[in-house]
């Protein structure tokens, strides 16, 4: 094997690395967020990392209590993270001025929230509620959305006129989706948008946002406990204790079936956590012995090795 030359290795490291996620739509590097009430802290996220593409559809899922609200929150531009990096198309969470803030809750994101209500004023029309954030924004050269388009776009063309009690729950959560869409998003986020509708209603609503996420090509995230929905994107990530701890990705297989494979998260300094029911069936406690095998790691039981080749 050739020793590199003092010089090459400071060619070398003086090539620019490639930054974590520098590519990524959503990046959230170490992400930390503490809540202090009467004098108790509590560790939402303990250094979550997440990436996602631009254009991606993606559904979060995890134990109540595990971070996925805080998460969103975050990335919606509502919360302000105690620790690490969150960036969405471009912009820094965490160095935000309170104008910028305005600014990026305003045409970076759009929000749809789980109970139908909030999402939308009572006393104006579905068409109304749309072209609501785009007067609010008062920019007139950028491209907005026309409202009728949206609302066709997301199969509720029909309720332009109606207010919102006039809409059952599904239809309710469709307008939402399109107001959330009004002023050309880069990113929409749901917190469990489906979560107070029966199976067929939550279908709607979910084909919806795929289909604002493929014609539009806006990046989509969506927490859900939903497992019709979780089951019908390309990637699911699981959260445990305010981190990253699986994976799920679909694909099509050769027969036309869905194949979906868990995988868990390897952080960037290498850490993995094993899911608790692989270590519980094999006694695993405190260390494991590692053997790195050509294609794969091998990873056994803390026992004298001469036990095992018995
Ligand atoms: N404003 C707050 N003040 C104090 N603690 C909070 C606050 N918001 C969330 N928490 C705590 O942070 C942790 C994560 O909460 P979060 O709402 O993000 O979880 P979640 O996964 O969205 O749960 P659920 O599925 O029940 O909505 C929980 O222990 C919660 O009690």
């Amino acid at each position: 094997m050739n020793t590199p030359t003092l010089s090459e290795l400071e060619a070398r490291a003086g090539k620019a690395q490639p930054a974590f996620g520098e590519s990524a739509h959503i990046l959230c590097d170490n992400l930390v967020r503490i809540y202090k009430t009467e004098g108790v802290e509590v560790v939402a996220l303990q250094g979550l990392d997440l990436l996602i593409e631009e254009g991606e559809l993606i559904a979060i899922v995890g134990a109540s209590g595990s971070g996925k609200s805080t998460l969103l929150n975050v990335l919606s531009g509502l919360d302000v993270p105690t620790a690490g990096l969150a960036r969405v198309a471009g912009t820094d969470l965490l160095a935000m001025s309170a104008k910028d803030r305005l600014r990026y809750r305003r045409e970076v994101v759009g929000f749809i929230w789980q109970q139908t209500a909030r999402n939308l004023l009572p006393y104006l029309t579905a068409r109304e509620n749309v072209e609501l954030p785009v007067r609010l924004a008062g920019v007139r050269d950028r491209k907005a959305a026309a409202a009728d388009d949206l609302l066709e776009l997301l199969g509720v063309g029909y309720c332009a006129d109606r207010r919102p009690a006039q809409m059952s729950g599904g239809e309710q959560q469709r307008v939402a989706i399109a107001v959330a869409l009004a002023n050309a998003p880069q990113v929409i986020l749901a917190d469990e948008p489906t979560g107070e509708l029966d199976s067929e209603n939550s279908e709607q609503v979910f084909a919806a946002l795929r289909r604002a996420n493929r014609e539009l090509g806006v990046t989509a995230v969506v927490v859900t406990h939903d497992p019709l929905v979780s089951e019908q994107v390309d990637r699911t990530v699981g959260i445990r204790d305010g981190r990253t701890s699986s994976e799920t990705l679909r694909r099509e297989g050769s027969d036309g079936g869905i194949i979906a494979e868990e995988y868990a998260v390897l952080d960037r300094v290498g850490r993995l956590q094993l899911p608790r029911d692989f270590t519980q069936a094999l006694n695993m406690e405190r260390r494991v012995r590692l053997e790195l095998e050509r294609d794969h790691i091998g990873v056994w039981p803390d026992r004298p090795r001469a036990e095992d080749e018995e």
